[in-house]
């Protein structure tokens, strides 16, 4: 059992555990408080502010109080900083690792490795912060001289999801603070205790006050409105549903808020009759299987060949059968609790409504006998995409197999959805590899891989899966604006 006391007595430094917002360098209590729960064990694990509009509104001013001093340190000295904390994330990784696994339940281990890719980000943009370049354009005229120079936005409100409560908030805070914004970040209610120890993490790496500041509380849409509302702040970025997402945009529209969204998704996975079944199996189980099935990149659809689709079953089965569910602390365990009892109850009804309209059930099926939100793995047959796990993101550990014909049919029903994050094929034919490359309608592709995601690539969808892109050369220009100086008179 972990609550509270538990909690800070698993941790190297206890200070890590810290239960207050952070707004202007100050920490920040309140005497309305929400309670953040272990999602393995139901426990209370600490009582958090539950911040309101006017708190944010501070922290909005904070932030664009500091946004001058900051944007005129160089990149190198931004970057410097940056540095620091990424050294800071590495060293106490087990403990920010030990807090993610007590709050969001995936185990400690994919913890800590969230936790580190977390901190590659952080790393990587802070080598980006010396390389914001820009361009000399040789004048229309004799007397003319263009210089192209790359200006930060401003204050950057930040709105993060509960399945990567460290690496998401990361893969934000590190190309904004790079470019030279400041930021007022608002972590999931579910997990905001990630966000807070990363948040000591940047004060002691010597982040200025004002810079960065986070606001925890309830109030969501309340919040989400203030920063969208506030013509202080320039940018908004948004990883979660896309049903938020349209809310921010729609929100943003009345001061043009600019605005980067990383949204839902429903990956394809295909499996061609020519691919590597056992590298393919090997892919599934983690598009499919990695977080509980509870990200983003998630294989939603598994598409299988007609020749290979029996023995890719078999072998899917098999390999499934190899993951234990169990509280993220427990040595062994490869699987975690959903997130919460809505979580649980998509499952069961994506896999309710398949069955009805005739899918087979070959492994799983059913909620653990662990309880709470613990659901086995499961593996359903005859899969059509007439069924809601075709079309809705499940987010859970649910596999559906459709069987299907030909390339051309395999593609049409990969892009037949309104999301396109991630897709993933196997085959052992290049020709092939390029031409469903380049048909998929996702923003990233795995081809004979199911693991596409790493700080030095542009990570982001199309379609109703969002825009921008996080991470990779691309990761500042989202937080940059674009000026042209064009000098007269020179002879
Ligand atoms: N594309 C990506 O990089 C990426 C990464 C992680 C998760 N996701 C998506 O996020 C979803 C799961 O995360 P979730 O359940 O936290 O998503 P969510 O959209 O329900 O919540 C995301 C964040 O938005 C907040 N929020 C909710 N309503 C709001 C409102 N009206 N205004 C402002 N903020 C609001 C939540 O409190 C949370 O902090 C899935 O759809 C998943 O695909 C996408
Ligand atoms: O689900 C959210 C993450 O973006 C998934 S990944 O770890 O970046 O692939």
């Amino acid at each position: 059992m972990l609550d509270r006391a538990d909690l800070a007595a698993k941790l190297k430094d206890a200070s890590l555990l810290e239960t207050r917002a952070y707004i202007n360098g100050e920490w920040v209590a309140a005497a309305k408080t929400f309670t953040v729960d272990n999602p393995s064990t139901g426990e209370k694990l600490a009582e958090v502010p539950d911040l309101t509009v006017e708190d944010t509104q501070r922290a909005i001013d904070a932030a664009f109080a500091a946004k001058a001093a900051w944007a005129a340190k160089t990149g190198k000295e931004r970057g410097a900083i940056l540095r620091k904390l990424y050294d800071l994330m590495v060293a106490n990784a087990d403990d920010l690792a030990t807090i993610l696994t007590a709050e969001m339940g995936k185990p400690w281990a994919e913890a800590r490795g969230e936790v580190l890719y977390g901190a590659s980000y952080v790393e990587w943009f802070s080598e980006e912060a010396k390389r914001l370049y820009g361009d000399f354009i040789p004048g229309h005229a004799t007397d003319i001289r263009m210089v192209v120079i790359k200006q930060p936005v401003g204050v950057v409100g930040a709105i993060t999801p509960w399945n990567f409560p460290n690496a998401m908030l990361a893969r934000k805070l590190a190309p904004a603070l790079a470019a030279g914004c400041t930021m007022v970040a608002r972590p999931s209610e579910f997990t905001p205790l990630s966000a807070l120890a990363l948040t000591v993490l940047i004060e002691r790496a010597g982040v200025p006050a004002g810079v960065f500041n986070i606001v925890t509380g309830l109030d969501a849409s309340g919040i989400g409105k203030a920063l969208c509302d506030s013509p202080k702040v320039a940018k908004m970025t948004f990883t979660g549903s896309t049903r938020v997402g349209k809310i921010l945009m729609r929100q943003g529209a009345d001061t043009v808020k600019k605005i980067s969204l990383e949204l839902g998704g429903n990956a394809p996975f295909i499996v061609f009759d020519d691919a590597d079944l056992d590298a393919a199996v090997q892919g599934a189980m983690i598009a499919k299987f990695r977080n509980n099935g509870q990200t983003c990149v998630c294989a939603n659809r598994i598409y299988v060949q007609a020749g290979v689709y029996d023995a890719f079953a078999e072998k899917l089965a098999k390999a499934m059968g190899a993951l234990t569910l169990g509280d993220g602390f427990t040595e062994g365990t490869t699987t975690g609790p959903l997130i919460n009892t809505a979580a649980l109850a998509k499952v069961e009804d994506h896999i309710a409504d398949a069955v009805s309209k005739g899918a087979t059930v070959l492994t799983g099926g059913k909620r653990s006998n662990l309880g709470g939100t613990f659901h086995e793995p499961t593996l359903l047959a005859g899969v059509t995409q007439e069924m809601k796990v075709a079309s809705e993101e499940t987010f859970g550990p649910l596999a559906p197999l459709v069987k299907f014909d030909t390339e051309a049919d395999a593609v049409a029903f990969a892009n037949d959805t309104e999301f396109g994050l991630a897709s993933y094929f196997y085959t052992g034919d290049l020709k092939r590899a390029w031409r469903v490359g380049e048909a998929l309608e996702t923003g990233m592709v795995g081809i004979n891989t199911g693991a596409i995601s790493s700080e030095i690539a542009p990570f982001g969808g199309i379609k109703q899966s969002g825009q921008g892109r996080e991470g990779s050369k691309y990761g500042c220009d989202d937080y940059l604006e674009i000026k042209n100086l064009c000098f007269g008179g020179i002879k």
